[in-house]
């Protein structure tokens, strides 16, 4: 067998389901198709949801195949439509409207995930499941070639008032900047689309690299309870396979739990139906 009769055996298998045709749903759908990392895109919708926008969205991207590495691009309201796929990426769920937060739609959005998950997992029983709808709590951190500056240097930014504010501002920023653009235009989905193809690449090709996304953390960091938060983690073909260990100080270790208890509480309000 040469590499190219490997390498298209590979790409024959690579099937993405996207879960939700809304502004989030056909961002990941074109960041996907552009980034040539899939062979089959698939868009999956709840019939009553619908109306013609499935097939609309369906034709507009097939119209683009001329310009992109052969991919296959199918759309429907049944579930069978998503046998067979490696990664299925669930954007269907309320959006955030200005002044609600993302924990806001918590119960709403964990309704469709129910509704959804089952018959997903029955069609594609390994299949990775990447949820973009939200709550998504988020990591961030800076590092400068994948090293703390705080981890070099403990007291530098302590040490530095003007620094210390600049800090504070960015935190700031960084915690407002969806909402500032949800007020702006009304939703937020290109950069969203773009990480999400990024995570999809990780997935789709075995790379380990690091990422942030939410995963189960009892028994990280002191923490015993079955809280899912965003933590850096390394991504492969079985979604999750490791979640890096960070040297966090006092302080980070206290508002790491504290986001934990924030969850853990929101968690214990929910209601599914299945109960
Ligand atoms: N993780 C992130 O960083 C991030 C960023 C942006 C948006 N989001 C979330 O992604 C989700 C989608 O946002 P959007 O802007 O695409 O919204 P949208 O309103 O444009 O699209 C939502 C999609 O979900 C479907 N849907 C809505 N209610 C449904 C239900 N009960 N059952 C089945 N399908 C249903 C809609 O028909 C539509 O296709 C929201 O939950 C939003 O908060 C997450």
């Amino acid at each position: 067998m040469d590499l190219q009769a490997v390498k298209s055996t590979v790409d024959a298998d690579l099937k993405v389901t996207i879960v939700g045709v809304g502004q989030v749903g056909m961002a990941c759908a074109y960041s996907i198709l552009n980034q040539n990392i899939a062979s089959e895109i698939t868009l999956f919708h709840f019939i009553l949801f619908t109306g013609e926008k499935l097939k609309g969205e369906m034709m507009d991207m097939q119209h683009g195949l001329l310009f992109c590495k052969p991919v296959k691009i199918s759309a429907g309201t049944d579930f069978a439509i998503t046998s067979g796929s490696k990664l299925v990426i669930i954007t269907a769920g309320a959006r955030q409207q200005e002044g609600q937060s993302r924990l806001d739609l918590c119960q709403q959005n964990t309704q469709i995930l129910e509704s959804l998950i089952p018959s997903l997992a029955k069609h594609s029983p390994n299949a990775v499941l990447l949820v973009v709808s939200n709550p998504v709590p988020i990591w961030s951190g800076v590092k400068v070639g994948g090293v703390r500056l705080l981890d070099i240097y403990p007291n530098f930014i302590s040490e530095n008032e003007n620094l210390k504010e600049s800090c504070k501002d960015l935190h700031r920023e960084v915690v407002n900047s969806a909402y500032e653009i949800i007020k702006l235009k009304g939703y937020t989905n290109l950069a969203i689309g773009l990480s999400v193809a990024n995570i999809s690449r990780c997935i789709l090709q075995n790379t380990g690299a690091i990422r942030p996304v939410s995963t189960l953390v009892k028994g990280l960091y002191g923490m015993e309870n079955e809280v899912f938060l965003s933590l850096p983690c390394a991504l492969g073909s079985q979604g999750v396979t490791d979640v890096m260990t960070l040297h966090l100080n006092s302080e980070e270790m206290r508002l790491l739990q504290k986001s934990c208890k924030t969850l853990e509480s929101v968690q214990s309000t929910l209601q599914f139906s299945s109960s």
